[in-house]
């Protein structure tokens, strides 16, 4: 695909082309400031050392509300090929870091795996898209061209459905809904209703939860003249699992603070990273494989600063031959995590892309 795609719950953006591409948002913000451009779309990588894959597309639509497809074709077969890494390694290693987090300065890290999906026939990037959007229209869709991330991403792509909003700007007005604490749905009614009050009360959860709002507080307070952080988060859900959001709002200070600067400078949050973020960030980098764009931001932002980037989770990256997909999942990891807990977690969070693809990984 050489476009764009996020559609969300009130609107729809489709772009075509690629005038020009950038692998740095600051590239990217330099070329809104001139006027090169009226728009820039698409992602940032989680490690903010590397390339990002922005572009100025030739052509965009906005549509209201979230994308409707029409007839959607159907995926082809996909078989279960690797896990990087295989589940016992990552008990191991959410194991060794709840270790440092009882013992040292590391507050919160995320723990990610992956699965590695292979299909004889090419996986169209934009029909998996259009089923995750049909089988949850709220959630935040995309679809992205990697290409301007260069080397080893060129004709890749970047599809999902995320639950989790990074930034939104509507002039000076922002909002935020963090996510960050975990329960699994359950087929039984009561039994979910139970598993969604639980987290609630969950002290672990909790405690998961507020590293992500306070890191976005001390963010966005010296860039607002006015900004709303609830005490309390609420309950939200997908299919598969049931979170904790905030939702925060806030009046910028300088009506030029645009939204792709706002989604770097909040970027890695605590709901991907941890806190503190360097810390968090380097045992990252020394624990996991490359995790390219999972855990990065997806969106966009135009010549008057408007935008909206969501956090790229319930996501995948397919190859430019269609016939490799990486689906990646995380979860927070606190000083109370249970490492198996943990692995079940990511399992139940892989589910909205495996089930898209009519993929499943064992219990
Ligand atoms: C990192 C992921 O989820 C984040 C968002 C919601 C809940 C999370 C958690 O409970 O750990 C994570 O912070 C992911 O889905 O890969």
């Amino acid at each position: 695909m050489d476009g764009f795609l996020l559609s969300r719950a009130d609107r729809t953006l489709r772009t075509a082309g690629a005038r020009s591409r950038y692998d740095s948002a600051s590239a990217a913000i330099t070329a809104l400031a001139d006027g090169d451009t009226e728009l820039v779309v698409g992602a940032l990588p989680f490690d903010p050392a590397r390339r990002a894959a922005l572009t100025a597309p030739d052509s965009w639509e906005f549509t209201s509300g979230p994308w409707q497809p029409g007839q959607v074709a159907e995926l082809p077969p996909v078989r279960v090929a690797r896990q990087v890494p295989e589940p016992a390694e990552h008990v191991a290693r959410v194991g060794a870091l709840v270790d440092r987090l009882r013992s040292g300065a590391l507050g919160k890290v995320v723990a990610a795996r992956s699965v590695v999906l292979a299909s004889e026939t090419p996986v169209d990037p934009e029909t998996l898209a259009a089923r995750l959007i049909q089988s949850n229209p709220r959630a935040n869709g995309f679809a992205v061209d990697l290409t301007s991330a260069g080397d080893g991403f060129r004709g890749h792509s970047l599809v999902g459905a995320s639950p989790e909003v990074l930034i939104s700007r509507r002039g000076r007005a922002i909002t935020c809904r963090p996510l960050a604490g975990t329960a699994p749905r359950r087929t039984d009614p009561a039994a979910d209703e139970r598993e969604g009050l639980g987290l609630l009360d969950s002290t672990k959860n909790l405690a998961e939860h507020a590293f992500v709002t306070a890191w976005i507080e001390e963010v966005l307070a010296p860039l607002c003249t006015e900004l709303s952080v609830p005490d309390a988060p609420v309950l939200t859900s997908t299919h598969e699992v049931w979170h904790l959001a905030t939702p925060i709002r806030g009046l910028l200070r300088d009506p030029a603070t645009d939204a792709l600067s706002l989604a770097t400078l909040l970027h890695p949050t605590p709901a991907v990273c941890g806190t503190p973020s360097d810390l968090a960030l380097a045992a990252i980098r020394e624990t996991e494989e490359e995790r390219r764009f999972y855990g990065g931001a997806v969106g966009w932002c135009d010549a008057q600063g408007d935008g909206d980037w969501v956090v790229a989770i319930r996501c995948a990256e397919i190859t430019a031959d269609g016939l490799e997909v990486l689906a990646t999942a995380g979860g927070g990891i606190v000083a109370d995590s249970d490492p198996q807990s943990e692995l079940d977690e990511t399992t139940a969070k892989l589910r909205t892309l495996l089930g898209a693809l009519g993929a499943v990984v064992a219990e």
